[in-house]
C-alpha cells in the first residue's frame, strides 16, 4: 500500500504575511515616483451662512424641470450632462424631476483646484462615455462664475455636433463674468460671493450641505 504524505498548512498571521510582502519596499523607503502628498494648505477660519434654504432649492427644480420638459418634449432621448463634481447634487434632484427618457452621462471639468481663484484654464479630467453627436443634450452646471468652464465645455461638446445643446446652472454670478458666456436657464442669480453646500466646495469640503450657504472668515 502507498501512503501519502500528509501535507500541513501553517497559517501565518495577516501582519507576518504583509511584512514579508513588503520588506523590500520598507527597506528601500517610499518610491519618489509614486509619493503622494496628502498634506493640505492651512485654511483660514471661517463660517458659512445659509444663502438659499433646502426647500427653495427643491422648488425652483421643479419649475425648472416643467420648463425642460417642455423644450424637449419630442426626444426619444435626452442625454444629461452632468459637470463634475459640483453638479452632482442638482444633477440627482433634476433628472428625478423630469418625466423624459433619459440618460446620464458626466464629465469632468476643473478650474479651481482647492483655492477660491478660477485658473482660467478648464482642464477635461474625464470626458463622457457616449456619443452625443446628432443628439439632444443638456449641460448641468452648479454654477456659472467668470464663464470660462462652462464657455469651454459648450465650445468643446459643440465640435461633436449634437442635434440639440442646451445649459442649465443652479448659479449665476453675473458680476464675475469674464468671457460672454450665459446658461440658457438659471436657477438663482446670486451677488459676488464665495458659495458652498448641494454639492459646490470650498478645498473639497462642504459638498454635503443641503443648502447654498455663503463663506465668510472670521
Ligand atoms: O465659471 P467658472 O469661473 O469657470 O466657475 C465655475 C466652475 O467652478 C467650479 O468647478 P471647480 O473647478 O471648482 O471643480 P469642481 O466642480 O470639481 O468643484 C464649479 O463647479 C464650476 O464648474
Ligand atoms: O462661489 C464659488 N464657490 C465654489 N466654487 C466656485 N467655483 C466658482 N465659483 C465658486
Amino acid at each position: 500500500m502507498i501512503r501519502h504524505k500528509r501535507l500541513s498548512v501553517v497559517t501565518l498571521p495577516n501582519h507576518v504575511v504583509w511584512f514579508a510582502r513588503n520588506i523590500k519596499h520598507l527597506a528601500q523607503g517610499p518610491d519618489p515616483m509614486t509619493q503622494v502628498t496628502t498634506q493640505t494648505p492651512a485654511q483660514p477660519n471661517y463660517v458659512i451662512d445659509e444663502m438659499i434654504s433646502a426647500k427653495s432649492i427643491a422648488a425652483r427644480i421643479e419649475d425648472l424641470a416643467k420648463i425642460i420638459q417642455t423644450e424637449f418634449q419630442d426626444t426619444n432621448k435626452l442625454i444629461v450632462v452632468g459637470l463634475l463634481r459640483g453638479s452632482f447634487v442638482f444633477i440627482a434632484d433634476l433628472v428625478r424631476e423630469l418625466d423624459l427618457p433619459v440618460e446620464v452621462d458626466f464629465l469632468e471639468a476643473s478650474s479651481y483646484g482647492d483655492g477660491m481663484e478660477s485658473s482660467r484654464e478648464v482642464r477635461i479630467l474625464k470626458d463622457l462615455r457616449g456619443q452625443i453627436e446628432g443628439r439632444d443634450v443638456l449641460v448641468v452646471e452648479d454654477i456659472v462664475d467668470t464663464g470660462h468652464t462652462l464657455h469651454q465645455v459648450i465650445d468643446m461638446l459643440n465640435t461633436r455636433k449634437p442635434s440639440k445643446l442646451k445649459s442649465i446652472a443652479l448659479l449665476d454670478k453675473p458680476t464675475r463674468r469674464e468671457v460672454d458666456m450665459k446658461a440658457d436657464w438659471t436657477g438663482f442669480v446670486i451677488p459676488d460671493e464665495f458659495v458652498v453646500g448641494y454639492g459646490i466646495d470650498y478645498a473639497q469640503r462642504n459638498r454635503n450641505l443641503p443648502y447654498i450657504g455663503k463663506v465668510r472668515f472670521t
